[in-house]
């Protein structure tokens, strides 16, 4: 094993494997684990050995991704998968979307009455760009009230960034297991089978599905060495396999479009894994947040967690970009986000607290979307306030906000437009915003 941190909460430890992109390597049964080479005659303890490539083979090193598992069963070994429904999971091209350039933003979506899972509780805002292309992103919310009983999902699609908002998620993959509560993040990679376990009875957050390049590290530039997420601070799994003969539904999404089928045992056989790509989560908590120590408040890709580049540079597919606790002491200064018009688009989420451009409405489990270069920023309240308050140092506290961005116009789904959620009057909260010019 690289390096371990183990956690310890509800009663459960978990260990997990440090390091952002890491060639990490673990068993769950002494010797499972070839040494010096990947695919022995006889692999260990009459295992399957099996590469997945998340990357094409040829793809520099600095961004390759692929990892090797050892497992009970080889993957191959399943019956055909046959069309499953979509329920309100949509991909790009949405078949009935529309890019608009309204300003629009969602109360947060209420829990379903009824025992619903992870993947049918899956309901879509907007997506863009072409899955088949591999290229762009599906913006999602994720309903539960109960957990995945003999059903195991994965994303042929595209990785799988989760925001919890709300109840902890236990997530069982190939890989092994990742607890995931609110101010924490998971990312699944791309054709990762997993389940969900709610440690709470009901879960809510938000999903970024990226079709695009694996998340990375940004760059830092002039910041240096460290700062903002430290590659130690991201964990993944160490091998934990399910043993189990029993009629189970895979669920896997393909081509925007869901298929199942019946398998005779768990998907989660996984013995012993080496490799880089898997699962891994982060605690926003640990982010190293950047900020003015003089006037003006910078551009908020001083806080970018992670990327997912395109051949373009400085065109994310996507960036996930936090709004977390940090002093504000900018002198002279406007201090919430400015009035912006952004060729990038901006979708927000709020996992608690407030939000220092919207003073209310913009609540935690709601979202909004300003699309590329639709105008916003404070609302009118927030905008009177800060162009008045004493600006003495100010700590912004017990609040975190994101931002999944993305270089494409983000196409609206009709269930998204028509949700009884939607704020309709959302425009309203710059209406306030009058004349003040005084010569
Ligand atoms: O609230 C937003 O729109 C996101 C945002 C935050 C910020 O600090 C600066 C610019 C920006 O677009
Ligand atoms: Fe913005």
């Amino acid at each position: 094993m690289t390096t371990i941190e183990s956690e310890v909460r509800d009663g459960a430890k978990l260990d997990y494997s440090a390091g952002f992109g890491n060639e990490h390597h673990s068993e769950a049964v002494p010797g499972a684990l070839p040494v010096g080479r990947n695919s022995p005659q006889r692999a260990p303890l009459g295992l399957y050995a099996e590469q997945h490539s998340a990357t094409a083979f040829t793809e520099p090193r600095a961004h390759n991704r692929r990892s090797w598992v050892y497992r009970i069963r080889p993957s191959a070994a399943h019956p055909e998968f046959r069309p499953f429904r979509d329920g309100n999971l949509r991909s790009a091209p949405v078949d009935d979307g529309v890019a608009d350039p309204n300003r629009l933003r969602w109360s947060a979506p209420p829990l379903p009455d009824v025992p619903v899972d992870f993947v049918d509780g899956l309901f879509t805002v907007g997506a863009t760009g072409n899955v088949l292309q591999r290229s762009g992103i599906g913006i999602h919310w994720y309903l539960a009230t109960k957990s995945m009983t003999d059903r195991y999902f994965a994303d042929a699609d595209g990785e799988l960034l989760l925001v919890p908002q709300l109840g902890g998620l236990l997530l069982h993959t190939e890989y092994g297991r990742l607890r995931v509560r609110p101010g924490e993040i998971a990312v699944i990679g791309r054709g990762v089978r997993f389940r969900v376990d709610l440690l709470d009875g009901g879960a809510r957050g938000y999903v970024c599905e990226n079709y695009g390049q694996a998340f990375t590290l940004p760059e830092l530039g002039p910041i240096g060495a460290n700062g903002l997420a430290g590659p130690r601070d991201f964990l993944y799994p160490v091998a934990a396999f399910e043993d189990r003969d029993a009629t189970v539904q895979v669920v896997q999404k393909f081509g925007g479009r869901l298929w199942a089928a019946d398998y005779d045992h768990s998907p989660l056989d996984v013995v012993a894994w080496h490799g880089s790509h898997a699962a891994y989560k982060y605690d926003t908590a640990r982010f190293a947040v950047m900020g003015t120590v003089s006037f003006d408040h910078p551009d908020p890709s001083i806080h970018t967690v992670l990327t997912s580049p395109t051949d373009t540079p400085g065109q994310a597919n996507a960036d996930f970009v936090i709004f977390a606790p940090r002093w504000l002491v900018g002198e002279d200064t406007f201090r919430p986000p400015w009035y912006h018009r952004n060729v990038m688009s901006e979708f927000m989420g709020l996992v608690t607290g407030v939000y220092d451009a919207k003073a209310e409405g913009f609540e935690p489990g709601g979202a909004s979307l300003h699309n590329m270069w639709s105008a916003h920023g404070p609302d009118a309240e927030t905008f009177e306030k800060a162009s008045a308050q004493e600006l003495v140092p100010q700590k912004i506290d017990d609040t975190l906000a994101f931002m999944f961005e993305t270089r494409w116009p983000v196409v609206t789904t009709a269930l998204a437009r028509e949700a009884p959620f939607r704020q309709r009057n959302y425009d309203s909260v710059w209406s306030g915003l009058r004349r003040r010019m005084t010569c």
